[in-house]
């Protein structure tokens, strides 16, 4: 049994992986990431300068998952860049993913041309769902934004760029984004980001939980697995074959990664039990995994990638 999985022509030994945001915004995070069984890791979403981010307290974990507002707060592009340049240098035998999230795009543009003008030889991934961040909406709910950014991007940028989308809720929004989607030569898909502005309150003290937008904040964890599984089984029947999925949303256990996969994912991220549990949970997930595949007569991930059945 092998948890190896190959996304967009790139090799990896384990089908799980960080996701943005979650233990991953300095070098210590990251080198603690690289060490641990995932099969890659990509840095917190960056933006051209270092950010500080929403006013504290902006993320709180709940029975179920967690709510935050942290409003991009990271140590800006160069940092993440460097780190991904001397990861390649240091440890070459690994391919890792770089998460851009510019509050503009030509914010966006001017890092992707930095990336294209670089060393760096592993996968972007231009997040359009940040949801936290005052004043501005999410890229990846305006359909002709994203027709506009990935225009723009893909006018010169030349090395493999997936984009992370928010949830969608309606199936002619499936229908929508994914029409523009294949329009392009993206190398992936990761869906999805957190479900945003959500809202939990302290009914003792009457309050809400975080400090910034009144209280909403990105959901993510157990609360949003339905809606991850959804979005990845809708976009991998929609999406042309050549644009790989990785999923996202929900994943405490082994089982939460086989059905992400069985909805057609090829890579999996963890971001709220990650937070949680740290790096070591790669080893409980992997073992978790690997027993499943083992019970059901599977030697690899693409035995049952997609192959989930309706009745
Ligand atoms: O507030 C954040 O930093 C944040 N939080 C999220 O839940 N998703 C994102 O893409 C980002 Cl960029």
């Amino acid at each position: 049994t092998t948890l190896k999985t190959t996304l967009a022509g790139y090799k990896f030994d384990n089908c799980m992986m960080n996701a943005a945001g979650i233990r991953c915004a300095t070098v210590t995070d990251l080198a603690g990431l690289r060490d641990s069984r995932a099969g890659s890791l990509v840095t917190k979403s960056a933006t051209p300068q270092p950010r500080d981010g929403n006013p504290e307290p902006r993320m709180r974990g709940l029975q179920y998952g967690c709510i935050n507002s942290m409003g991009l707060p990271n140590h800006g592009f160069d940092y993440y860049l460097n780190f991904l340049l001397e990861e390649q240098k240091s440890h070459p035998q690994q391919t890792n993913f770089m998460s851009i999230a510019g509050t503009t795009l030509e914010d966006d543009l001017s890092m992707l041309k930095q990336i294209q003008e670089s060393a760096f030889a592993g996968l972007t991934e231009l997040n359009l769902s940040c949801p936290n961040v005052p004043g501005k909406p999410q890229v990846g709910y305006d359909f002709d934004a994203v027709e506009r950014y990935l225009t723009a991007v893909f006018a010169f940028f030349k090395k493999p760029l997936g984009v992370k989308l928010p949830p969608y809720f309606d199936l002619m929004h499936f229908d929508q984004i994914t029409a523009i989607l294949n329009q392009y030569p993206l190398a992936f898909v990761n869906s999805i980001n957190s479900v945003g502005n959500g809202l939990m309150i302290d009914p003792e003290s009457e309050t809400v939980l975080i400090k910034p937008k009144g209280g909403f904040g990105g959901i993510g964890g157990a609360y949003i697995k339905p809606t991850a599984l959804a979005n990845v089984r809708a976009l991998a029947q929609r999406l042309n074959p050549g644009i790989a999925i990785i999923g996202t949303g929900g994943v405490q256990n082994g089982m939460d990664i086989f059905e992400h996969i069985l909805c057609g994912a090829s890579m999996v991220q963890v971001g709220t039990q990650l937070g949680f549990e740290g790096p070591k949970i790669f080893n409980r997930l992997s073992q978790e995994l690997t027993r499943i595949m083992a019970a059901k007569g599977y030697d690899s991930i693409a035995d049952f990638r997609g192959k989930l059945k309706t009745l």
